[in-house]
């Protein structure tokens, strides 16, 4: 046996009762389970966390219904793989008379034109779609997609089942590797793996591969923590990693750096980092972050999540630093952020307090019998189109919760809000 096979791959679930924690699909009256046995396969999607079995289960699929089995990853393939995998897929039809799975992983990251390329052999029913997603298919999978396809979801594994793998993880070890390990607790690793079955898996195998010849036979959570907060760095590029990353980005951007910002920006797109998700990112750091001292932020960070939609990758890297660079270098604001957190709170404190009557609709007459309306003026009707009046209820009637900051843009609108809220500004 290769001894090079890491440990969560030999224990790649290979029939549908090792599959630990998906009960809803694969138990007795499991959808999958179902699904096989009345051999009535149509294309679907699986969403759900990594490392829950979505990759697992289509392979599973693949073997029982004896069909062709294909592995795209949307992360490093592009229409062209597509294409090819198709034309096969053609040839294996008219040669099996089974239509072969295309698996595609992380299929949220193909944009809208890389998705449309699947649609026609979907159709004509050339292949399988096995579309597998952490991100909720509804906003990231093309309706057409979508609605020819099911949708499956996986969830994280319990307490209880993760307790389980870890020791069918640590018998296969001691087996493989001639050792006698025991693990006696088990929470660091749980906690750990955030219910992935895959990142427990590996860092059973990474602290047991630590202790191997160090006479320690009994692992306790400390064991555990000291290797994995040492190697988690190298180990889980993607992982912790990730947030670290992201957040050191988007302090760049808020504080002004755009050398900090494109640096950043370089270290996710060269980690395979979602693009949508620094696109996302970037969306709200303009409004809450820039914000009024440049509203066309805003306008900036939209065009960027949308342009970047059309384009993917490599592409997308363009469009990202022109936007992450202007936000960079904008003026800074979060009154529009700090305004409605105020306003909030306020509304939590309390509650929900009636509308002044001047400020009602009145579409009966009943009501404006009841004075609704009564007394509202039209700010057109005067100069300058405006009147002062009360637009709060009478309780707080004198509360500022929007405080302009202190920049060229929102110092105008300081100047007008003192011309006419005196009172206030
Ligand atoms: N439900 C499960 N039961 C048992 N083992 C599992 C389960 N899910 C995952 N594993 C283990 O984790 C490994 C990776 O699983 P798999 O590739 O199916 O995950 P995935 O959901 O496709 O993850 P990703 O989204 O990260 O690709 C498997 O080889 C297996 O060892």
């Amino acid at each position: 046996m290769n001894q090079n096979i890491p440990l969560a791959e030999k224990l790649r679930p290979k029939t549908l009762n090792d599959v630990l924690g998906q009960e809803h699909l694969t138990g007795d009256k499991g959808t999958i389970r179902k699904m096989i046995e009345n051999n009535t396969l149509n294309s679907l999607i699986f969403w759900g966390p990594p490392g829950t079995g979505k990759t697992t289960l289509a392979e599973i699929i693949s073997e029982q219904s004896g069909r062709k089995f294909y592995k795209l990853s949307a992360v490093s393939s592009g229409v062209k793989d597509v294409r090819d995998v198709i034309e096969d897929a053609k040839k294996q039809n008219l040669f099996s008379g089974k239509s072969p799975i295309l698996f595609i992983d992380e299929i949220h990251r193909f944009n809208k034109s890389q998705q449309d390329s699947l649609l026609h052999a979907v159709e004509k029913g050339w292949i399988v779609l096995i579309g597998a997603t952490t991100e909720n298919p509804s906003f990231e999978v093309v309706s057409a997609l979508l609605s020819r396809s099911q949708v499956y979801v996986l969830k994280a594994l319990s307490y209880e089942k993760l307790e389980e793998l870890i020791d069918i993880a640590s018998e296969r070890y001691n087996k493989d590797e001639g050792t006698d390990f025991t693990i006696l607790e088990k929470e660091a690793f749980i906690q750990y793996s955030g219910g992935d079955a895959r990142k427990l898996i590996n860092s059973v195998e990474l602290v047991l591969n630590q202790y191997k010849n160090s006479g320690t036979t009994e692992i306790i959570n400390s064991d555990v923590l000291e290797v994995l907060q040492e190697t988690m760095a190298l180990y889980d590029k993607n992982g912790e990693q990730h947030y670290d990353i992201i957040s050191a980005f988007i302090k760049s951007m808020r504080g002004g750096d755009p050398n900090g910002a494109v640096y950043w920006l370089a270290r996710m797109i060269a980690g395979g980092e979602d693009i949508k998700f620094i696109a996302r990112r970037m969306l709200i750091l303009a409004a809450e972050d820039v914000g009024l001292a440049n509203p066309n932020a805003l306008v900036v960070a939209n065009s960027c999540f949308q342009a970047i939609n059309v384009i993917g990758n490599p592409e997308a890297r363009i469009i990202l630093s022109e936007t992450a660079v202007y936000l960079a270098v904008s003026p800074k604001s979060n009154s529009a952020y700090m305004a409605i957190n105020e306003a909030l709170a306020l509304v939590k404190q309390t509650g929900n307090l009636p509308v002044p009557l001047h400020l009602r609709n009145a579409p009966t007459k009943l009501m404006k019998d009841l004075d609704y309306g009564k007394e509202y003026k039209y700010a057109h009707s005067y100069e300058g189109n405006f009147v002062e009046q009360d637009f709060l209820p009478e309780e707080i009637r004198n509360v500022k919760l929007y405080e302009p900051g202190n920049n060229a843009t929102e110092k105008k609108i300081y100047e007008e809000l003192k011309k006419k809220w005196n009172n206030k500004y």
